[in-house]
């Protein structure tokens, strides 16, 4: 549907057409403030998002019984009124993404991240989810990891097993986990070659714009510094446009040894969610979203993707927004 005035017709279903920030002001004294600034698309409104803001729109609703999720171009974003409602929102983003490509592909290729992000997709493995999802069609692999054994506290495969993939019927053969007896180069390498097969067997699709391979989804997470995967602000490795899978030795973050996926890679892909909660990462949230126009992009500012890019936040990591 079309904004700014029929996507305030649904936030005031009593008004059929506002479309001036004094007008809001006026009706709803509650809701902060509107600016639109650009033309946008409100695709959904729905219970318990609190507000959207977009580079070049900013729309703040002071709802907390609202979803208001706005599309700009190729891009999504939602704040959520907790971190409990956004995983809500992505159960469901994840569960319609593994059916569309599951009928579409016969397979749904997705790549998770450490970190926060697996403890967000925890309603995936209850009710109705765990049991109306075809798990027999994920494939699962991860942006990157560190490079540890795989039952080492650190792992990031350890991490997504006891959280998500003990608690679900994927099939083991589908759980692409990285050669832990390797070096980071070696299993770097080895990551890539196992890609490139699954390339070939076309069960990872590939980009016809960028000849790199094309994941269904990608669920990132965002460090407080702004980094994603394991591609950290001013490191070299930002800029890699060759490989798919490289590694880091000296990760800011630790542990320093790790595997990555290249942004080449990353943004090829059909759909990804930045998924970010919490206050430690508002200076970043603020930098990537907000009208900071410097030069200096941030990684996270790096990401897009071929078809869609989602950004979940809770409301924790958006009050500068
Ligand atoms: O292995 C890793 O360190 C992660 O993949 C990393 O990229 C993570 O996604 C972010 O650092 C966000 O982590 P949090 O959500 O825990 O802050």
């Amino acid at each position: 549907m079309a904004c700014p005035s029929r996507a305030l017709s649904y936030l005031f279903p009593t008004r059929s057409k506002l479309n001036t920030r004094s007008q809001l002001t006026l009706l709803k004294p509650s809701y902060s403030s509107l600016r639109l600034s650009s033309p946008c698309v409100i695709s959904s409104l729905r219970s318990s998002c609190l507000c959207v803001i977009c580079k070049g729109l900013e729309f703040r609703a002071k709802a907390s019984m609202a979803e208001v999720k706005i599309q700009k171009g190729k891009t999504n974003l939602s704040v959520f009124d907790s971190e409990e409602v956004l995983a809500v929102s992505l159960a469901k983003y994840t569960a319609d993404l593994a059916e569309k490509f599951s009928t579409e592909r016969g397979a749904f290729t997705v790549v998770l991240s450490g970190g926060s992000l697996i403890k967000s997709l925890r309603k995936l493995v209850e009710p109705p989810y765990v049991s109306s999802i075809d798990w027999s069609k994920w494939h699962v692999f991860w942006v990157d990891e560190r490079v540890v054994p795989k039952d080492h506290p650190d792992s990031n495969y350890k991490l997504a097993y006891d959280g998500f993939l003990s608690k679900v019927p994927i099939l083991p053969g589908n759980v692409y986990a990285i050669n832990d007896a390797l070096s980071a180069e070696g299993a770097a390498d080895d990551y890539e070659t196992c890609l490139k097969h699954l390339v070939q067997r076309k069960v990872i699709d590939t980009s016809e714009a960028s000849g790199f391979p094309k994941f269904d989804l990608m669920l990132l997470g965002m460090g407080p510094d702004g980094h994603v995967a394991s591609l950290f602000p001013g490191h070299p490795l930002v800029h890699e446009n060759q490989k798919w899978v490289t590694f880091i030795k000296d990760s800011p973050k630790p542990p320093p040894e790790r595997i990555t996926f290249t942004f080449p890679v990353i943004n090829s892909s059909a759909y990804i969610a930045l998924v970010i909660c919490g206050t430690g990462k508002a200076d970043a949230v603020q930098k990537v979203l907000g009208k900071d126009q410097s030069l200096d992009l941030l990684p996270a500012e790096m990401v897009s993707a071929e078809g869609e890019l989602t950004w979940f936040l809770d409301k924790a990591a958006a009050p500068k927004l």
